[in-house]
């Protein structure tokens, strides 16, 4: 477990009067142990403010404390406590070697964390399975590629990847939105359990405020760069305070509600 907090965060691409403030001055607390959901419309700095958390965007205001350690441009032991911050992404695809098989795509997650780098190889065969069945894959499966898998299957490969560096942070960034809603809630189902298995923090992005409520203990609403509500997920989705968010609740289309006229329902 581990505590997550941004502090007056900023992120911008480009600089000069040209730069774009994608996050603008963002404070948040994940704290150990819990899920805490990131909402908000498209290009509203969700994905952003997590980038910068893993050192793929740098924050050029504020920290970012992982255990109360600024990660903000990491070296030297800080770094280390940077890793132990994971992210998985949307789409499996941008993490997998599609001609690599996902055993050794998992290996290579275990050496380049230094897990198993010296062990034998039944060691780290052993340790690739294990991963698998975590994610409720069958181990038999190591020497498969990507493309023998289904989206849901690829998915599950790189929550196991993230894994192998035995992190306390995981962020997941629409983790399910690619997939086919049929598979959507098995996935999220096994983010639940492995949460729950390994004491993991987790902020949580999502577009599915449903999911969001479930999934989460408490919520962030962001607009603009800035997160313009936090609470407790069922208190602020229930009961929005910000016209912004109340707005982005009525925008979830309801079971039996008329989506384009009179007759259309979900
Ligand atoms: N690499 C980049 N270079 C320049 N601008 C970027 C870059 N990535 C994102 N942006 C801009 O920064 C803003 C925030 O984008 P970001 O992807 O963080 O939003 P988001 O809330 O995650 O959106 P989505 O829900 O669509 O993923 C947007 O205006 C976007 O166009």
């Amino acid at each position: 477990m581990s505590d997550l907090a941004f502090e007056n965060v900023g992120v911008r691409y480009g600089h000069g009067p040209a730069a774009h403030q994608a996050v603008r001055g963002v404070s948040l607390h994940v704290p150990s142990g819990r899920t805490v959901g990131l909402v908000g419309e498209s290009g509203s700095g969700k994905s952003t403010l997590a980038r910068a958390v893993v050192g793929l965007h740098e924050a050029h205001t504020g920290r970012i404390l992982v255990d109360g350690t600024d990660v903000v441009g990491a070296r030297g032991s800080a770094a280390s406590v940077r890793r132990t911050v994971q992210m998985v992404f949307q789409d499996a695809n941008s993490c997998l070697n599609p001609r690599m098989s996902i055993g050794a795509s998992i290996e290579e997650a275990l050496a380049v964390r230094g897990r198993s780098a010296r062990r034998d190889r039944a060691h780290r065969r052993g340790e690739v399975a294990a991963l698998l069945e975590m994610v409720e894959l069958d181990p038999a499966r190591a020497g498969d590629l990507p493309m023998q898998l289904s989206g849901g299957q690829r998915q599950r490969v790189a929550i196991a990847r993230a894994l192998a560096a035995e992190p306390r942070v995981l962020l997941a960034d629409e983790i399910t939105s690619a997939l086919d809603v049929s598979v959507q809630g098995t996935v999220l189902n096994l983010l639940m359990r492995v949460q729950r298995d390994l004491d993991l923090t987790v902020l949580f992005i999502s577009h599915n405020l449903a999911v969001v409520r479930q999934l989460c203990d408490d919520v962030a609403v962001m607009k603009d760069g800035q997160v313009v509500e936090v609470g407790s997920a069922t208190e602020v989705i229930d009961h929005p305070e910000h016209p912004y968010t109340r707005e982005l609740v009525r925008a979830v289309p309801r079971i039996g509600t008329p989506l384009f006229g009179k007759g259309t329902t979900l």
